[in-house]
C-alpha cells in the first residue's frame, strides 16, 4: 500500500479517537492509532495557542513514524474564568487528573458565577513526515451546567451544555456530538476537503525512485 494512505491518528485519548475515527469512517485510508506501533515519547505540549500544540504533536508523530499523522488539540474556555482552562485543559487540574476532577475543579470555580458561558475550540492538524501541515479549526459555544448530566464522551462533556440540543455533550451520542462539537466541525471541513488533502499528501510525499536493473 502507498505509504501516504496511512493515517496515523497522534493523540493518547481515548475519547477524541474514538470520535475522530467516527468521522473518518469511510474514506479510502487506513486509520492507525499510536497503540499500533511501538512506545515513542510524548510530545511536551508547551505552546501558548492550540495551534502550535497541534502542529507540534502532528509534526512529531509524522515525523517519528514517517506516516502522516493527524493531531487534535483542544480545550475548554470559560468567559467568567478569563479563557482558562484553555491551552491547559488537559493539565488544569494536575498532570494525573481524571476527567471527574478536571469537572469538579470547574465546578468549583463556577460557584456562585451567574456568567455561564463557555466555548469549546479544536485544531486539527495534518502533517508529513517533511514538516509541512494543514490546519482545520471548530468551535462550539455552550454554558457550564452547576452539576454534571450524562455518561458519554469523555473531558468536561457533562458540565457542557448544548442549548440547541438541550443537552449537555455527555447526553449526545458520538454521531450527536459529531454534528456540532468544535471537533466534528473540524473535521467536516477534512471530510469536505478529503480529496484535496490525499493529493497535497502525496505531493508531499514522493515515492523512493525506482532504478531499474537494465542488461544483465
Ligand atoms: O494531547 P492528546 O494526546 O491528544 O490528548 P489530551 O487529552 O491531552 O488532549 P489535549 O492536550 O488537546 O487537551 C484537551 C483537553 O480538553 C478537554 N476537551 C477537549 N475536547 C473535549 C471534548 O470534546 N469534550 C470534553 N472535553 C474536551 C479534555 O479535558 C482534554 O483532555
Ligand atoms: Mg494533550
Amino acid at each position: 500500500m502507498n505509504k501516504s494512505r496511512i493515517l496515523v491518528i497522534a493523540t493518547r485519548n481515548k475519547g477524541k479517537t474514538a470520535e475522530i475515527r467516527d468521522m473518518l469512517s469511510g474514506f479510502p485510508i487506513t486509520i492507525k492509532n499510536l497503540d499500533d506501533f511501538g512506545p515513542i515519547p510524548e510530545v511536551v505540549e508547551d505552546g501558548e495557542t492550540f495551534d502550535e500544540n497541534a502542529y507540534k504533536k502532528s509534526s512529531f508523530t509524522a515525523r517519528v513514524l514517517g506516516y502522516p499523522a493527524l493531531a487534535d488539540d483542544s480545550g475548554l474556555m470559560v468567559e467568567a474564568l478569563e479563557g482558562a482552562p484553555g491551552v491547559h485543559s488537559a493539565r488544569w487540574a494536575g498532570p494525573e487528573a481524571t476527567d471527574a476532577e478536571r469537572c469538579s475543579k470547574l465546578l468549583t470555580e463556577m460557584e456562585n458565577q451567574p456568567n455561564r458561558k463557555a466555548a469549546f475550540a479544536c485544531v486539527i492538524s495534518i502533517a508529513v513526515p517533511a514538516g509541512p501541515a494543514l490546519t482545520y479549526e471548530g468551535r462550539c459555544e455552550g454554558t457550564i451546567l452547576d452539576a454534571p448530566a450524562g455518561s458519554n464522551g469523555f473531558g468536561y462533556d457533562p458540565v457542557f451544555f448544548y442549548a440547541p440540543l438541550n443537552k449537555t455533550f455527555a447526553q449526545l451520542t458520538l454521531a450527536e456530538k459529531g454534528r456540532v462539537s468544535h471537533r466534528g466541525r473540524a473535521l467536516q471541513e477534512v471530510r469536505d476537503e478529503f480529496d484535496k488533502i490525499i493529493k497535497w499528501i502525496d505531493y508531499q510525499t514522493p515515492e523512493p525512485e525506482i532504478v531499474g536493473c537494465q542488461g544483465e
